[in-house]
């Protein structure tokens, strides 16, 4: 088999130790695998790994030329949105040049965004397409955690950590933004790995006034400092918006926001995501032997698993209530 493989959304650490993965699983077993740069735009403008120092079209990556890159973050292969894709001609111009291309194969990695390309390629092309969840907001349904997930909380908790010693020496209360525009998974996790004492998460209506009573209730418990985690997609809005709603209802601590933003996204990948990331890179690729497509390969208690595309992405992948509550009772 001829086998395409890509990242596309938001760069997350860990996809180059999936790409590596897909390189040598395939090489083990016989299929050729080609990169393609910058996600789907790469598929609309033709443009494959190394293409520019070999001058050939399309050239195979060989087990060495992935050597050494699973420690690193970010994406050899580059990552892109891309607006063109979202439209059925841009769909039909990546069949078109997968199919002159001679492609048997596309493995995708990426979000929630990658698997809704996914679905729409895997209808429209005759070859197959699997998925590896590779997005450090932990939304797609079906796999417990995504790759590069637990590099971010670990990035998220480092910086938490030294803000806790400041926040100690003066009596502060910190508001931290994370990153998630619609999940709150990165956030929930970050502030109960950090001790945070408040989370406030999309998923539930945090009000300003109910945080601002949370605040005085820990205050009178005898807290010196405060941190509450704030995802970027707070309904309320992020760290900034906050903490004006905060000073105005009276805070008891001086207050500071911090937005981490893309710092959350790089680095050395975590052991944890490179192992899930290695593991779900060498089942994607075992799982096209099987004829299967339109399928994301995930992680679910320790066994790989294959959940069809729109599974992954139909609805809201619900945050650990018990979390929820467990930071609740952690805090006082
Ligand atoms: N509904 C759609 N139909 C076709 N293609 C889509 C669709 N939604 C997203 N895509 C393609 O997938 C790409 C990646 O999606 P998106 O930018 O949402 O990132 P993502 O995969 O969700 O990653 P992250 O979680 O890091 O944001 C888009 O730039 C676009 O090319
Ligand atoms: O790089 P961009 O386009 O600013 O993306 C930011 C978004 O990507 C994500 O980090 C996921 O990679 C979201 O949590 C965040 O809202």
């Amino acid at each position: 088999m001829k086998i395409g493989v890509l990242c596309s959304g938001g760069d997350a650490p860990g996809m180059n130790a999936c790409l590596r993965s897909v390189v040598r699983a395939a090489v083990s077993d016989g299929h050729s695998v080609v990169g393609i740069r910058h996600g789907y735009q790469g598929l609309l403008d033709e443009h494959f790994y190394g293409d520019e120092s070999t001058g050939k079209a399309a050239p195979v990556m060989s087990a060495r030329s992935v050597s050494h890159i699973s420690e690193r973050g970010g994406t050899i292969l580059s990552s892109s949105r891309c607006q063109q894709f979202r439209s059925d001609n841009g769909v039909r111009m990546a069949v078109s040049m997968l199919d002159r291309h001679h492609f048997d194969a596309l493995i995708p990695i990426g979000g929630d965004g990658t698997f809704r390309g996914a679905a729409a390629l895997s209808k429209a092309w005759s070859g197959q397409v699997i998925g590896c969840p590779g997005t450090i907001d932990n939304d797609l349904i079906g796999t417990d955690f995504t790759i590069g997930f637990a590099t971010a909380v670990q990035t998220a908790v480092d910086c938490i950590d030294k803000l806790r010693d400041t926040a100690e020496s003066h009596s502060r209360l910190f508001l931290v933004e994370v990153m998630g525009r619609h999940s709150g998974h990165l956030a929930l996790y970050t502030a109960l790995a950090a001790s945070a004492e408040i989370a406030c998460v999309p998923e539930v209506a945090v009000i300003a006034a109910k945080v601002s009573v949370r605040v005085q209730l820990l205050k009178s418990l005898g807290k010196h400092s405060i941190i509450v985690v704030v995802a970027e997609g707070n309904r309320e809005g992020g760290a900034l918006a906050l903490q004006e709603k905060l000073k105005e209802s009276d805070c008891p601590y001086d207050t500071r926001a911090v937005i981490l933003g893309h710092v959350q996204r790089g680095g050395s990948p975590t052991p944890a995501d490179r192992i899930l990331a290695t593991r779900l890179g060498d089942f994607a690729v075992r799982s096209l032997a099987g004829g299967t497509s339109g399928m994301m390969a995930g992680q679910q208690n320790g066994r790989c698993v294959l959940v069809p595309f729109e599974e992954t992405f139909s609805k809201h992948k619900p945050l650990p209530e018990h979390q929820i509550e467990l930071l609740d009772r952690m805090s006082c």
